[in-house]
């Protein structure tokens, strides 16, 4: 069965975002992503979703060109002019992580979105869902965490938003109950490398009081150094599930695993195939947090799983602020790696619900967890009016380049970023 690809569509959405901090600033009002709309010539499409920084565009736009006539079935062939795609690329960033992940690569994050849409399409063609495509579902629901963040109670100039601040332990007690009320969340990860982490450490074990049992992250995004790291697990024993990227690079990732209780895990040191040797022989993380959209789409995720699994890995699912097709794909992945441990990380509490260019429905969160679609591809449809009004969202808005730091120094100018 051949079906070539006939048009691709590249769309830069913006959609509305929360002043969320973190180690290198703080969410502008407006988070981007770019919308990809792959067609074939008997008149399907499919669609990927991935980030939306100006360097990655374009080296979206150019993949887009190179994949006229390629075969759907065909993910070598995809990947090849991908890649191809990419020889004269001379730009650097682009990654949407807002300075906190560099090194993952290129070609693995500009192939995501047309490896998802190319999958989307087999499945609509031969009328499965895409996890059959990934080898069946082992599971219905996919779990997820509560993802919370230390937050001001509105943008500068803005109404409180609905959640209100969050800067102290009451602050995010009342941020988690709010959000488990809503969602159903079972376990819940605090964004942390804000404030000191004697404060952090305060918050957590707020949480800990507040929630008993229920399973705990706290992820500083590698602002501690290895002493601060070590000291801080240590006094978190028995109260984290696990300690994620507490400190920068995988030798001093090791020096920390050795002292502290719990697992290390990681969605920095440890972001490109080529990490994981040395992550291994330096036992640096005992969990990587996948993400299909910088590991190279959902077969590669699935890649990764295996290299896990033989190297007694554990495996989580990283997430940045997305929109729904991402969590289609995330839902499907999720579904079908058999060694997925943990509850996954996801960023939808903090969007607004209109603000998706997927038709509402096909997605909802009921108990901490999304059903998986059981119709062909990914099964979700295109919402043509959103798509265009996300897009003029992304015009108006100004921003181009996801900015944490900047837009935090244009409301603090002494504002620096934190290494405790
Ligand atoms: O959205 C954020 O501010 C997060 O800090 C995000 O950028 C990280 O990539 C991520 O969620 C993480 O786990 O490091
Ligand atoms: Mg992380």
């Amino acid at each position: 069965m051949s079906e070539l690809i006939s048009a691709v569509q590249v769309t830069p959405v913006a959609f509305r975002d929360l002043p969320l901090l973190n180690s290198v600033g703080v969410h502008e009002p407006f988070a981007l992503r770019t919308i990809v709309e792959v067609s074939t010539a008997s008149g399907q499409y499919g669609l990927g979703e991935t980030y939306g920084d100006e360097p990655h565009l374009r080296r979206i736009e150019r993949a887009a060109a190179a994949l006229i006539g390629a075969d759907i079935f065909d993910l070598h062939e995809i990947r090849r002019r991908v890649v191809h795609s990419l020889k004269q690329d001379t730009e650097v960033g682009g990654h949407g992580m807002a300075g906190m992940v560099t090194t993952s690569s290129t070609s693995d994050r500009v192939l995501s979105p047309f490896e998802v849409a190319a999958l989307d399409l087999q499945g609509k063609t031969i009328g499965r869902p895409v996890s059959d495509l990934l080898g069946g579902a082992v599971r219905e629901r996919v779990a997820f965490t509560g993802y919370l963040f230390y937050k001001w109670a509105a943008h500068p100039g803005q109404d409180e938003d609905e959640w209100g601040a969050a800067l102290d332990p009451d602050g995010l007690v009342r941020q988690a109950t709010k959000m488990i009320d809503e969602y159903g969340f079972s376990s819940i990860k605090l964004k942390g490398g804000v404030f000191h982490p004697d404060e952090e450490v305060a918050a957590i074990k707020a949480l800990r009081k507040a929630f008993p049992g229920t399973p705990l992250r706290l992820d500083p995004n590698a602002v501690w150094t290895v002493p601060t790291s070590i000291k801080v697990g240590q006094e978190l024993e028995g109260v984290l599930e696990y300690l994620e990227d507490p400190t920068a690079g995988i030798p001093e990732m090791g020096q920390v695993a050795r002292e502290v209780p719990m697992p290390l895990a990681t969605n920095m040191c440890v972001v490109a195939f080529d990490q994981l040797k040395p992550a291994v022989q330096h036992d640096a993380v005992q969990v990587v947090l996948s993400d299909h959209h910088f590991w190279g789409g959902l077969k590669r995720s699935q890649a990764l799983a295996s290299i896990c699994d033989t190297f007694d890995l554990g495996l989580s699912m990283h997430s940045n602020s997305h929109l729904g097709i991402s969590l289609a794909a995330m839902v499907h992945l999720a579904a079908a790696t058999p060694n997925l441990d943990y509850t996954c990380d996801t960023h939808w509490p903090w969007k607004q619900p209109e603000d998706d260019v997927i038709v509402p429905g096909a997605l909802s969160f009921s108990e901490g967890a999304v059903q998986v679609p059981t119709g062909p591809g990914l099964g979700i449809e295109l919402d043509r009016d959103a798509l265009a009004r996300m897009h003029q969202q992304y015009l108006a808005s100004g921003i181009r380049n996801r900015d944490d730091t900047g837009y935090m120094r244009s409301i603090d100018p002494s504002w620096k970023a934190p290494l405790w």
